[in-house]
């Protein structure tokens, strides 16, 4: 059962920081993870901040059950060490019906809560697995005299989570977003699937047979198959969802590294969507989502163009021979606004989106 309204945001515990009414809009186009105890990943992590919105040191699932408490000191020991400057540090502890767990929590608060942007929660079943986080990690920020609350990030990755994505939503003011969890939501839903996120050959729709004069249908005919996303469904609930509640949503694994071509594909699609990021596995997935979503020169200049001959946003104009209206220059405000966020954290692309001016011209 939901809170009620005059309790949302009152902290759960006595001396923890106030939840957060709003959730920033922070850039996190790459959520990359690094499996702390692995000596070579974490000697990456000093020189991927700023190259990353997000790092997360990964506890759950890829890191084996005997190097657990490792891979969990590894993360303090690096939260502890690093200034993460720009980039947010977020962790995937394990799930809640695990043995780790509880010394996840336990130990990461008290000793890097304060570095700690996100949590992410894994396997995420309903309203109430949030409010067990919510409640923990208020006491833990009480003890550990924290002024920040960590925000909560859940991974849609079972039939319930799914099925209960909007009390997920609104379980507390510390939810931050969603991940699509592909790899075990398919286990789960016993999809006869055996991928990392992903699409799959066989899930496509096909053309009607061409017929012969008679109409009769030739069933061995050329037809042309096109395959379709597997993930579409969920990725728009999560969007509608995280919409309704301020938050962010994120499509998330892909795990055939090599066919960057397909991880780009899935990432854009989830991007058009509605979503705000992905996960990067491997620092190859970094180049593909920053690109991915990171809006292109021309969709902010076109955005720009219409938002100048809209004047204050309403009525409807012709622009290349297509009608523009309020609506339109909603969508062109959502553009700009992602443009101008991003240009803040990336010179780079600062530089591009500088070179348009305000009504939409490229200056070369
Ligand atoms: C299935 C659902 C999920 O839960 S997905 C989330 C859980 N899985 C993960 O977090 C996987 C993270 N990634 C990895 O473990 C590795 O990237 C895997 C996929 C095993 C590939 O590693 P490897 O065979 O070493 O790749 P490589 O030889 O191309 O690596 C080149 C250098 O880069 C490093 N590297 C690799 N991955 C990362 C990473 N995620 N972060 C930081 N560094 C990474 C490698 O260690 C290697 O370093 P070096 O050049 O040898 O010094
Ligand atoms: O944790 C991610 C997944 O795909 O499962
Ligand atoms: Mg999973």
């Amino acid at each position: 059962m939901t809170r009620p309204a005059k309790d949302f945001f009152a902290p759960l515990a006595v001396g923890a920081p106030a939840p957060p009414r709003e959730i920033p809009a922070r850039p996190s186009r790459a959520i990359h993870f690094f499996d702390p105890g692995n000596a070579k990943m974490a000697a990456k992590v000093p020189d991927m901040v700023g190259t990353v919105d997000v790092l997360l040191g990964n506890l759950e699932d890829a890191v084996k059950a005997e190097n657990k408490e490792k891979s969990r000191q590894g993360l303090v020991d690096i939260g502890k060490a690093t200034d993460f400057g720009p980039t947010q540090f977020w962790t995937r502890i394990n799930s809640l019906d695990s043995p780790w767990v509880l010394d996840d929590l336990t130990t990461l608060v008290p000793e890097i809560g304060d570095k700690l942007d996100v949590i992410m929660v894994p396997k995420v079943q309903g309203a109430e697995d949030i409010h067990y986080v919510d409640r923990l990690l208020a006491q833990l920020e009480a003890k550990a005299g924290l002024d920040r609350p960590i925000l909560v990030h859940a991974i849609l990755e079972t039939a319930r989570g799914v099925a209960n994505i909007e009390e997920i939503c609104a379980a507390s003011p510390r939810m931050q977003g969603l991940s699509l969890g592909p790899a075990d939501l398919a286990a789960d839903r016993r999809m006869k699937t055996t991928r990392v996120g992903g699409g799959h050959p066989g899930y496509l729709v096909r053309q009607d047979p061409v017929r012969d004069d008679l109409g009769v249908p030739q069933y061995d005919s050329q037809r042309t198959s096109y395959q379709q996303d597997l993930w579409h469904y969920t990725i728009a609930r999560m969007v509608d969802a995280c919409a309704m509640h301020g938050i962010y949503p994120y499509y998330g694994p892909f795990g055939d590294i090599k066919d960057t071509v397909a991880c780009e594909d899935q990432f854009r699609n989830a991007f058009l969507l509605g979503c705000v990021g992905a996960w990067s596995l491997h620092p190859a997935q970094i180049t593909i989502a920053n690109k991915v979503f990171s809006p292109s020169v021309e969709d902010v200049a076109h955005a720009r163009r219409v938002i100048a001959a809209m004047g204050d946003g309403t009525g409807a104009v012709m622009i290349d021979g297509k009608m523009e209206d309020d609506a339109s220059v909603k969508q062109c405000q959502v553009m700009v606004a992602l443009a101008e966020e991003l240009a803040a954290i990336d010179p780079e692309l600062k530089k591009q989106y500088d070179a348009i001016s305000a009504d939409g011209e490229v200056q070369a």
